[in-house]
C-alpha cells in the first residue's frame, strides 16, 4: 500500500513550522528526525512544504535511476538565479541538456592540463603572500580571493588582467545578496525593484557585472581569435544538429554561473581541509613528507606523486561536503520508499546525512584519509560530494585537481596552526561555509 510521508510535528514554530528549524540548524534537525520519522519524511510551512529523502538508495533513486521523474531544481535554487540566470546549475529539461552537451568540451583532461600550469602559479604567489603574515588571520577571504582568481583566468585568460579582475568584487556583492535571501527568506516577497539600500547595491552590482561580460564577449565575437580559455570554449560551442551557438544572454548566464558554483565551493573545501590538517597533527606530517618527498616538480605528469593528498581531499570532502543538500522537484508522479510523491513536491537530498551517518561509516567524525585508500574507496550511494546522476557537477575534475595543488603549494611552503579559542562552526546556506570564519597562524617552513 502507497502511503502519505509522515510530517514532522515537533518541534515547530508558530508561524513558519518545522521549516524554521531546518533552516536554522539542517545539519542538527535533519539526522535527528531522521532517526525519529524514517527514510522519508516532510518538513512543512506556510509558504510549501518539503520532502526529505533521507536513505542513500532512495537517493539514487531520486538523482540517478528514476531522475525523469525529478528533472526540475527545488525551490531553494531560485536564489541561485539571482546570481547565475537560466545557466547550467539552474536550468532543467531538454534545454539543460542542451547546454551541458555544449559546455562538456571545455572541462575535457586536455582541457584542465591546460590550465594546470596557472593554477600552480596563482595557488605559489598566494602562498608566498600568506607566509608573510605574521600573525593569525582569517583564511577564508584568502582562498575566496585564490579560487576567484584561478575561475577568472580560466575564463577569460588574457582579459582577466583588466576589466575582469573587477568581477571578483560583483561576485561578492550578489553572493552576499543570495545569502541575505536565504536568511531572511519575506525579502523573496518584496518586490525586487522596491528602492533600497539592499537592491540599489544588488542592482548596481548586477549592471556592472553583466556591463563586464558582455564587453568581453561582444570583444572575443569581434576578434575571433582563440584564446584557448572556457570562454572561447563556450564561443565556438554549437549544436550538432542545428549548428546554432549561445546567444549573449545565454553565454553570460554560463560564465556567472561557472564563476558562482566554482569558486565559493572549492574557497570553503580550503578552508576545512586546512583546519583539519592544522589540528591532525600526524596527518599534516605525512602528508608534508609526500609533499616534500616529491621536490619542486609540479607538472601534470607529477601528480602521481601525491596519493596521499588527495586522499586528504577526498576525506575532508566526506567531512565538510561544502555542497551540503541538493533539490529536486517532481515533475512525474512516484513512489518513494513506498510513500506517495505528487509531482509539484519539493525534494532535499542531504548529502551531509550519507557522509556522517553512523549508518554508513564507523566512526564517522573521525578525520581518516585512510578511508580513501585505493582498495578501500566508498561506495557512491554514501559519498558524493560532487552530486550524483546526470547533473553530476561537471567541475568535479577541475575542483580535484585544483584543491590538490593548493594542498601542495600552501603545505609546501607554510605550516597553519590553530588559533587557541576560535570557534570553528559549519553554516550551511548555499555551501557549507566556516559561519565565524576560519582563523589559522601561518608559520613559514623555511
Ligand atoms: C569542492 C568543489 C565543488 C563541489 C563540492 C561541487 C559540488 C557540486 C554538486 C553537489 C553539484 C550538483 C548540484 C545538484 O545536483 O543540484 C554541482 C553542480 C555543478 N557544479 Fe560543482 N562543485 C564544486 C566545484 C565546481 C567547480 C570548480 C565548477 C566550475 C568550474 C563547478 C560547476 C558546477 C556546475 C556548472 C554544476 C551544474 C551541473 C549541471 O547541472 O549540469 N563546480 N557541483
Amino acid at each position: 500500500m502507497i502511503r502519505i510521508a509522515p510530517a514532522v510535528d515537533e518541534p515547530r514554530h508558530w508561524l513558519m513550522g518545522s521549516a524554521f528549524y531546518a533552516q536554522r540548524d539542517p545539519l542538527k534537525w535533519i539526522p535527528r528526525w531522521a532517526e525519529k520519522y524514517g527514510d522519508v519524511y516532510t518538513i512543512g510551512s506556510p509558504i510549501g512544504s518539503a520532502m526529505v529523502v533521507a536513505s542513500p538508495e532512495l537517493a539514487r533513486q531520486v538523482l540517478a535511476d528514476r531522475y525523469a521523474h525529478y528533472i526540475e531544481k527545488g525551490r531553494s535554487y531560485a536564489v541561485l538565479r539571482i546570481l547565475m540566470g537560466n545557466g547550467l546549475v539552474t536550468s532543467s529539461g531538454e534545454f539543460w541538456r542542451g547546454q551541458r552537451k555544449l559546455t562538456q568540451p571545455a572541462f575535457h583532461r586536455r582541457r584542465l592540463d591546460a590550465i594546470f600550469a596557472m593554477m600552480v602559479r596563482r595557488s605559489r604567489a598566494m602562498a608566498e603572500r600568506l607566509s608573510k603574515a605574521d600573525q593569525a588571520l582569517d583564511i577564508a577571504p584568502v582562498f575566496s580571493q585564490l579560487t576567484l582568481e584561478i575561475i577568472s583566468e580560466a575564463m577569460f585568460s588574457t582579459d582577466v588582467e583588466s576589466e575582469a579582475s573587477k568581477v571578483g568584487g560583483y561576485i561578492h556583492i550578489l553572493n552576499e545578496t543570495a545569502l541575505r535571501m536565504l536568511r531572511q527568506p519575506w525579502r523573496f516577497f518584496m518586490p525586487r525593484r522596491f528602492p533600497t539600500p539592499f537592491t540599489k547595491t544588488e542592482f548596481n552590482a548586477r549592471a556592472s557585472m553583466d556591463a563586464i561580460v558582455h564587453n568581453i564577449i561582444e570583444r572575443r565575437r569581434k576578434g575571433g581569435e582563440d584564446h584557448d580559455d572556457l570562454l572561447s570554449m563556450f564561443l565556438s560551442a554549437c549544436d550538432e544538429e542545428t549548428g546554432k551557438g549561445m546567444s549573449n544572454e545565454q553565454l553570460r548566464d554560463e560564465v556567472m554561473t561557472m564563476f558562482v558554483a566554482g569558486h565559493e565551493t572549492t574557497a570553503n573545501a580550503m578552508c576545512w581541509l586546512l583546519h583539519l590538517v592544522a589540528t591532525h597533527p600526524e596527518i599534516e606530517a605525512k602528508l608534508m613528507a609526500e609533499i616534500d618527498a616529491a621536490g619542486d616538480a609540479l607538472d601534470t605528469g607529477s601528480l602521481a606523486a601525491f596519493p596521499y593528498t588527495r586522499q586528504v581531499v577526498e576525506e575532508s570532502l566526506r567531512m565538510f561536503p561544502t555542497i551540503w543538500s541538493v533539490g529536486r522537484r517532481c515533475v512525474k508522479e512516484d513512489e518513494l520508499g513506498g510513500y506517495h510523491v505528487r509531482p509539484g513536491t519539493t525534494l532535499l537530498i542531504p548529502i551531509f546525512h550519507f557522509h556522517w551517518g553512523e549508518k554508513w561509516w564507523s566512526e564517522p567524525r573521525k578525520f581518516d584519509p585512510d578511508r580513501f585508500l585505493p582498495d578501500r574507496k566508498p561506495s557512491p550511494e554514501i559519498y558524493f560530494p560532487f552530486g550524483a546522476g546526470p547533473r553530476t557537477c561537471i567541475g568535479n575534475q577541475f575542483a580535484l585537481q585544483e584543491l590538490v595543488i593548493m594542498t601542495v603549494c600552501f603545505l609546501k611552503q607554510l605550516r597553519l596552526r590553530p588559533v587557541e579559542g576560535f570557534p570553528v562552526e559549519p553554516d550551511a546556506l548555499i555551501t557549507l561555509r566556516p559561519k565565524w570564519g576560519m582563523k589559522l597562524k601561518p608559520e613559514p617552513r623555511w
